[in-house]
């Protein structure tokens, strides 16, 4: 999944469609270049002639610096740059007189054709990530967060390592709507995702469950590791002003409930005791984090509305 925003993506996505055409234009020209005889331009033999070209230019601009720890994104680099330095080198051959070792050519013709396929493959991670990721916060959407879990699942049971669940959900939210109207809210819970994410490590997971309401998922975390980093992001959270559409600073609290991801239960199961822990937090006044306990499954049983503290 790719950690960048939805509007990056899709700008990244049109970026790589364009890089694509203007490097079958370039391939095209030097071929022609090298079979007609043509003078060819310098910028090709120079020794930073892959930074050069337009792909080039894109590919290192800052525009795509969050870009770079992803490993199709550097995976083009290497075939690139190698494409460039062929091409350098068959223009330096027929400069010299020599002609062009055929493995030399196929390799060229083949460069296009792997950097193509490293382009597509960064385009259907960039499509993926598109369709996994909710179009208002940010977050995951739901679509992948049964896999992810019954992943991390298999990890939890063969490796030993411990996962932790929190069901966060914002407290009063509705107040928020109604104060402010829905924009307003929308960009609340859009400011808290970030707010959340800047606490998260990186592969720490955050998918949008419902309306108000994140599931975080904490790889290698046992509970108490998760409510040390729960706690730290709900006062984070509770500290923070967020500023909206309108201009209206918004300050939220959120109630978390904590389980720890169970390896021989449905992982269903695990969700359902982060959220009966959230109620707890609920109940117990908002603005607070609950580790799951066997008893808040019975009084989840009862049907209830949280209750205002
Ligand atoms: N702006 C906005 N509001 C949403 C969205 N999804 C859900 N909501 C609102 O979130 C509110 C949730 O309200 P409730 O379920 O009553 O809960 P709450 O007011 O947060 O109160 P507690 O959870 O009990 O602390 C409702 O008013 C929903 O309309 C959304 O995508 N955007």
């Amino acid at each position: 999944m790719l950690s960048i925003g939805r509007e990056q993506l899709q700008s990244v996505a049109s970026q790589l469609k364009q890089a694509l055409y203007n490097h079958e234009h370039w391939h095209k020209d030097i071929i022609r270049t090298i079979v007609c005889g043509l003078n060819h331009d310098q910028r090709d033999v120079a020794p930073d002639a892959h930074k050069l070209c337009r792909f080039g230019q894109w590919y290192y601009s800052d525009v795509t610096e969050n870009l770079r720890e992803h490993q199709a994104f550097t995976a083009m680099e290497f075939e690139h740059k190698r494409m460039h330095q062929i091409a350098a080198h068959m223009l330096q051959e027929v400069d010299a007189g020599h002609a062009i070792e055929v493995t030399e050519y196929d390799n060229f013709a083949s460069a296009l054709d792997r950097l193509r396929l490293e382009l597509m493959s960064m385009n259907r991670e960039i499509d993926e990530s598109l369709y996994r990721t909710d179009t208002l916060t940010g977050a995951e959407n739901r679509t992948g967060m049964l896999a992810a879990l019954r992943e991390m699942q298999a990890l939890v049971f063969r490796m030993s390592q411990s996962c932790t669940l929190a069901m966060l959900d914002i407290d009063h939210f509705k107040n928020v709507n109604d104060t402010y109207g829905h924009i307003v809210g929308d960009d609340v819970l859009a400011g808290s995702v970030r707010v959340i994410r800047d606490i998260l490590r990186p592969y720490d997971r955050i998918f949008r469950f419902g309306g108000e309401e994140f599931l975080i998922v904490l790889p290698y975390t046992n509970i108490e590791a998760g409510w040390d980093i729960t706690e730290r992001l709900r006062r984070k959270l509770a500290d923070s002003v967020l500023t909206t559409v309108n201009g209206a600073d918004v300050k939220v609290t959120v109630s978390i409930g904590l389980a720890e991801l169970d390896a021989s239960l449905n992982v269903e199961l695990s969700i359902d005791r982060a959220d009966h822990a959230m109620f707890a937090a609920k109940n117990g006044g908002r603005n607070r984090t609950c580790k799951w306990e066997a008893s808040m499954d019975l009084e989840a049983e009862i049907p209830k509305h949280p209750v205002e503290k």
